[in-house]
């Protein structure tokens, strides 16, 4: 269980509140309007920013000030943080050390976990040498081969046309199942939501609103998710 018990955070006048969880190997959306603290709360989480009060913790233990790299969290960006002098296999076995110092165990785990995104005998090239949508598949294979087990997902897709961006949650989705992991996936796109996210969560007025399940939510929606829908 992933739980935010009392949390507040700030970001210069910015306050962001949030109480609620998510079950393991779940998917959540979160769902809101620019500006509203989506990335403040998956900072909070992988332990950019500190929350001022309150407590988040996995598995019943207390991650609130864990170092990052301690954290049990794998994190995807929209920018996919690839290094471009780097082969895509070097980038995807920095999930696993960041020397690259890698045991052929290790380089195994690699090739494995290009496989898994479809990306089979591409440990060779160079990120230059590959479409947006192949980039965006060794981002997650390196997130995938970490092995946390909560998985953060801040707009990684939000660059790509619509079928490429549909075919890259699905992966995500099989991904998460396969691994068991929970994740927290941040959107504006409601579509996104109820592509794979079993439970949506709106933020906005300055809190992460309680989770509902996503059909449910967007089938009927509460009257700011209603504002923020238009
Ligand atoms: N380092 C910071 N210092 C001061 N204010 C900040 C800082 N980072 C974020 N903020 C403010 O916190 C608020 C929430 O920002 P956040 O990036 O979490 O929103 P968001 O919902 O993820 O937006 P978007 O969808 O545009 O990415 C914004 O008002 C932003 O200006």
């Amino acid at each position: 269980m992933l739980r935010f018990d009392g949390v507040e955070i700030r970001q210069g006048s910015f306050c962001l509140r949030a109480d609620f969880e998510v079950a393991p190997g779940r998917i959540l959306a979160l769902l809101g309007a620019s500006g509203a603290g989506k990335s403040t709360l998956i900072d909070a989480v992988a332990g950019f920013v500190t929350p001022r009060s309150g407590r988040i913790t996995w598995q019943g233990q207390d991650i609130t000030l864990r170092p990052p790299a301690d954290r049990p969290v794998s994190i995807l960006f929209q920018d996919n943080n690839l290094f471009p002098h780097l082969s895509v296999a070097q980038n995807v076995g920095l999930g696993l050390r960041p020397d690259l110092r890698l045991s052929s165990a290790q380089h195994d785990a690699v090739a494995g976990a290009l496989a898994r995104v479809g990306l089979a005998g591409f440990g060779g090239r160079m990120p230059g040498q590959l479409s947006g949508g192949q980039r965006s598949r060794v981002a997650l294979a390196r997130t995938l081969l970490r092995g946390r087990p909560v998985m953060l997902l801040d707009e990684p897709f939000a660059a790509l046309g619509p079928a490429l961006k549909s075919e890259m949650l699905d992966l995500v989705a099989a991904l998460a199942k396969d691994a068991g992991a929970t994740v927290l996936m941040v959107t504006h796109d409601p579509e996104d939501a109820r592509a794979i996210a079993s439970e949506t969560a709106l933020v906005a007025d300055g809190r992460v609103h309680p989770p509902h399940p996503t059909g449910a939510l967007l089938a009927d929606p509460p009257e700011a998710l209603r504002r923020y829908l238009g």
